[in-house]
């Protein structure tokens, strides 16, 4: 009788026999990748290999110390204890945080091609709060969908947070929506399960993340006092009000700390007072933690609530308002807005509608460069 370890010596000692040179009635046994594959051992990286050590290569990466601080995608190295769970990554980062430029995305439905992104260029400075207006059908949903790795552009170009939009595969894509960008849809039951309670909904998103039990119920305390929904921490979805819901969906798509915030209509469905709250909501996340932050959006009490707005028209930036505080603040500031036109890096800009129609422009303008600007005429003048 031949005991465990010992059968498994036995049965390789009696395949080598059947293999061994004379071979008689032997079974050959399959030769070792090296004789296979003759010059390709496995020290030999193949072209597959080198491309992607290449695009490894390629990919910036923080010092050893910046990167022991964030932490890499497993929560075993992250920092633990109050603070370090809210704190934002101290990956150094490039001023700018989200690039498009000629950004394109054509839609094919049902052999017609819908243009629903026609060169579109934004940039947004990292802990800016942008909101991003247009009419229906203008194509902010679908630059929200692709900012957020949701769906993926035709042509141009798109940077979020050092990551291209135009060339992430599946895992990095995965990791990406995980941990660098949250998502907040219009009706806050999209984004919450409806059976867990409060607190429970912010703890799921960093439990698929992978993160500690202790780390966790620190991160999920900070955000729904942050929120202004601690109070609420055992009750169900069902039981908040919208505007109670929305900072909780806030609360779950800030889980896993990312760097940018994106919103689709996030007071679509809620009162002007309602409204106000998730606002002030988004601007404390995005004070407090310097969390960059896009809201797409109808709500015309938009322009109160942020300092940039940009508009797109077909498909495109059109222009931008920004808005800044005069005086010391308290009762006397008011708030100055003054609106830009958007120039593209070929010089292209949008003039706005009524401006054209007021001089009745159609196909062919004048255009003069004067001292300080340029001036821009109808091409026949007015009779
Ligand atoms: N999946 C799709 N298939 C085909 N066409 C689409 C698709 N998604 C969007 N479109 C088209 O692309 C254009 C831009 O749509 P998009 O939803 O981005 O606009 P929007 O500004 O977000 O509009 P709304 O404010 O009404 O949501 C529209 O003409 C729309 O019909």
């Amino acid at each position: 009788m031949v005991a465990g370890a010992d059968r498994g010596r036995v049965r390789a000692g009696r395949r080598r026999q059947r293999a061994a040179p004379d071979g008689r009635g032997g079974r050959r046994l399959r030769p070792g990748r090296a004789q296979r594959h003759p010059g390709r051992s496995r020290r030999t990286p193949r072209p597959a290999d080198r491309a992607r050590d290449r695009r490894r290569a390629r990919r910036p990466r923080p010092p050893r110390r910046a990167r022991r601080a964030c932490g890499p995608p497993t929560s075993r190295h992250r920092p633990t204890g109050p603070g370090a769970a809210m704190t934002t990554t101290t990956h150094p980062q490039p001023e700018t945080q989200i690039e498009c430029e000629g950004l394109v995305r054509i839609y094919k439905r049902k052999g017609v091609e819908v243009v629903a992104l026609q060169g579109l260029d934004l940039h947004v400075r990292r802990g800016e709060l942008v909101a991003i207006v247009g009419a229906s059908g203008s194509g902010k949903s679908t630059l929200l969908n692709i900012l957020s790795g949701l769906d993926s552009p035709s042509a141009g170009r798109a940077l979020v947070a050092g990551h291209d939009l135009l060339g992430m595969g599946r895992s990095e894509r995965r990791h990406y929506r995980l941990r660098t960008c949250g998502f907040v849809w219009q009706r806050a039951t999209d984004n919450l399960v409806p059976y867990l309670d409060v607190a429970q909904n912010v703890d799921l998103p960093q439990r698929l993340a992978g993160s500690h039990r202790g780390e966790r119920a620190t991160r999920t305390a900070l955000l729904l006092d942050l929120l202004g929904i601690a109070d609420q921490a055992g009750e169900r979805p069902a039981d908040l009000t919208g505007s109670q819901a929305q900072r909780l969906a806030i609360a779950v798509a800030l889980a896993n700390e990312p760097q940018v915030l994106f919103c689709d209509e996030p007071t679509g469905d809620l009162d002007s007072a309602e409204s106000h709250e998730v606002y002030t909501a988004l601007q404390q996340v995005n004070e407090a933690h310097g969390t960059t932050v896009v809201v797409v959006t109808h709500d015309p009490a938009v322009a109160g609530e942020v300092r940039r707005t940009v508009a797109i028209r077909d498909g495109r930036t059109a222009s931008e308002t920004l808005r800044r505080r005069s005086g010391e603040g308290g009762a006397d500031h008011h708030v100055l807005s003054e609106e830009f036109a958007v120039l593209d890096r070929v010089g292209r800009l949008q003039l706005p509608r009524d401006f054209v129609t007021a001089l009745g422009m159609r196909h062919r303008v004048r255009v003069e460069l004067a001292e300080d600007h340029i001036q821009i005429w109808p091409e026949e003048p007015p009779s």
